[in-house]
């Protein structure tokens, strides 16, 4: 199963485990993007089931993907499928600042449809799942959207956050996990030559 969530705060990522987890279903391996490997957090974070990824393929020299990166991370995330491990992926790649999705970044689901089409696996369910927050904790974003550069994830951040959580009622949250679909049908659907 590949879990593709929107992603509009950090809590996404804690909540849809801790879901998981309560019904017995086991946790998913989640692209953490690298600006969230600060010392300590980062052990913790995968021990928790997240493995980190460059948010952009660095640029080489000659202008392209950094090839050898992509193939390690291609390479990681179909052992992890073949494993018939869950993954988890924000399609979006940041969380959305505007409450609006921001356009998916094909990237990470390239590489699923990859090991589909190349018969490295059988079939792989995609489980959309939908977040809305009465109130998200990390606050309206405004700063950032008039230009303000956003602070770097760190320690302080995070004692900050969970203080925020402590003192005040930020209202119910909704997670919905869609229908499960076939990548396979809705491949084969697509791309007819293919089958
Ligand atoms: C209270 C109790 C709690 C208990 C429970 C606790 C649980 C705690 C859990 C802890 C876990 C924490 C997890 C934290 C997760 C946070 C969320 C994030 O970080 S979100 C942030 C992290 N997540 C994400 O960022 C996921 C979304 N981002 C992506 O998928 C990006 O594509 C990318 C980052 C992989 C590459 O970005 P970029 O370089 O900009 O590349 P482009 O996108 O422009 O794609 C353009 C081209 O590249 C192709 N392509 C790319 N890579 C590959 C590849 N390896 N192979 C093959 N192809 C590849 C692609 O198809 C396309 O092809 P073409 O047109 O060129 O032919
Ligand atoms: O781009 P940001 O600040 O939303 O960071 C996203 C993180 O990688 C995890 O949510």
């Amino acid at each position: 199963m590949v879990f593709l969530p929107v992603h509009k705060s950090h809590i996404d990522y804690l909540l849809i485990t801790l879901i998981l987890f309560c019904h017995n279903i086991k946790a998913p391996h989640i692209a953490a993007g690298n600006n969230l490997s600060i010392p300590i957090l980062s052990t913790v974070i995968r021990k928790l089931g997240g493995f980190f990824i460059r948010r952009r393929m660095d640029e080489t020299r000659d202008g392209k993907k950094d090839i050898l990166y992509r193939c390690l991370l291609h390479a990681y995330t179909e052992e992890l499928l073949r494993q018939q491990q869950f993954l988890e992926v924000f399609l979006e790649g940041t969380r959305s600042r505007s409450g609006k999705p921001f356009p998916a970044r094909a990237g990470m689901l390239s590489i699923v449809v990859d090991t589909l089409c190349t018969g490295a696996i059988g079939d792989v369910l995609v489980v959309p799942v939908g977040i809305s927050y009465d109130r998200i904790i990390e606050g309206n974003y405004n700063s950032e959207q008039l230009g303000k550069p956003k602070k770097n994830e760190s320690w302080w951040g995070i004692a900050c956050g969970v203080f925020r959580m402590l003192r005040k009622n930020y209202g119910c949250v909704r997670v919905d996990f869609n229908q499960p679909f076939s990548l396979k049908v809705m491949n084969r659907k697509s791309v007819p030559a293919f089958y």
